[in-house]
């Protein structure tokens, strides 16, 4: 503690008298230059999407969508991918119209990720757009809602399909050019699913473990050659996934669940996307206590995290049951 008068100090012969009134000064001015400190460091990060080429497939709705928004306000030129055309025309639009210069007119490159062959010819298209591509946001994905026996296997292929093969497919069309240009960055929207495995999502957190897999790889593989690899695993978001889900049969799920009606805003997830690829972070999740509880629990106790997911098999059961 320093008293009123403050603390006599010997300092290289020099008398020094430290007291609260010149210590505040020296504070305020800490604090100022770590506030300046942060603020260049956030400038020159966001400085790294203006300009940059980013393409995110299934930008048509949900998360997709929202990183369009957000990172053609960070100054990004856009390539959407997806398979509605006019809904890309429409966010076009959107994102042009108060954009004068048209400096950043996104285009729009329509394929279906699910078909292999259409992804490998639909490459070429987003390469000649801008003639090259700075940042890869895989994001198209389907969900699935269904119990493993009364599955048919076709579902299991059609929805690997779409969340794996699909985006595998388009970052190995697409990785040649940034490795002969030793820069890019390729991003994956995965899952909390993608890191632990919960009852009757079989299909759509195989597909999500298959591609934290992949892309974990890639990354080391792939850093040699200057290209930064990041994968993000939200928690349930405020979109059209559980609607669009497909259950055993195939059928559409058609039902906005009350975990995904009460999950994150788009808007949210984009921005923690945009601020991963800004400080190119390799590993993100995004979410609350319970599941980020949870994915600990799946490495740390398993014994305790297979009995909880067995628990949670048997009220679901029970309460369609009822
Ligand atoms: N919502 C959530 O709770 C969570 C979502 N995620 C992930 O976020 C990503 C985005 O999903 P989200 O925005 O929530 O859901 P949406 O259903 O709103 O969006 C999915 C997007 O993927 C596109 N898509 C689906 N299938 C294909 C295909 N075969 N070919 C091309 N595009 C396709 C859709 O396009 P189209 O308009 O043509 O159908 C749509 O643009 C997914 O990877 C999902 O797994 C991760 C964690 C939580
Ligand atoms: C003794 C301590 C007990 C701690 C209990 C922890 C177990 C809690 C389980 C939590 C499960 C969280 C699941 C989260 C799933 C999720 O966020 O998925 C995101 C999605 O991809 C959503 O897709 P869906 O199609 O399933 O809506």
């Amino acid at each position: 503690m320093l008293s009123q008068a403050g603390r006599k100090m010997l300092y290289n012969g020099t008398l020094l008298e430290v007291t609260y009134s010149n210590l505040l000064p020296l504070m305020l001015g800490s604090v100022g230059l770590i506030i300046l400190f942060r603020l260049l460091q956030s400038m020159k990060e966001r400085a790294i999407v203006q300009g940059a080429v980013v393409v995110i497939t299934g930008a048509s709705s949900g998360l997709g969508k929202e990183c369009a928004r957000v990172f053609h306000a960070a100054g990004a030129r856009l390539v959407l991918c997806g398979r509605n055309k006019q809904k890309l025309e429409e966010l076009t639009k959107e994102l042009t119209v108060n954009d004068k210069k048209k400096a950043h007119m996104p285009h729009v490159v329509i394929f279906d990720l699910a078909d292999l062959d259409t992804v490998r010819s639909s490459t070429q298209e987003i390469l000649d757009c801008f003639g090259q591509v700075d940042v890869l946001i895989n994001n198209a994905g389907i969900s699935y809602r269904g119990n493993i026996l009364d599955t048919a296997i076709s579902v299991d292929k059609d929805v690997m399909n779409t969340n794996y093969f699909g985006p595998v497919a388009l970052t190995k069309a697409i990785l040649p050019s940034m490795v002969q240009r030793r820069s890019g960055h390729v991003v994956v929207i995965s899952s909390v699913q993608g890191k632990i495995a919960i009852p009757f999502r079989s299909a759509y957190a195989a597909s999500k473990h298959a591609t934290q897999a992949f892309f974990d790889c890639l990354r080391a593989e792939v850093e040699q050659d200057g290209i930064k690899v990041t994968v993000i695993s939200p928690g349930y978001i405020r979109t059209n996934l559980s609607l669009n889900a497909v259950t055993g049969n195939g059928s559409k799920y058609g039902v906005m669940d009350k975990s995904t009606a009460e999950g994150y805003e788009p808007r949210a997830v984009a921005e923690a996307v945009l601020n991963a690829v800004c400080r190119r972070k390799k590993d993100v999740l995004v979410a609350g206590l319970l599941p980020t509880v949870a994915v600990y629990m799946r490495t740390l106790i398993p014994s305790l995290f297979f009995p909880v997911m067995a628990a949670r098999a048997k009220k679901e059961r029970k309460m369609k049951a009822n």
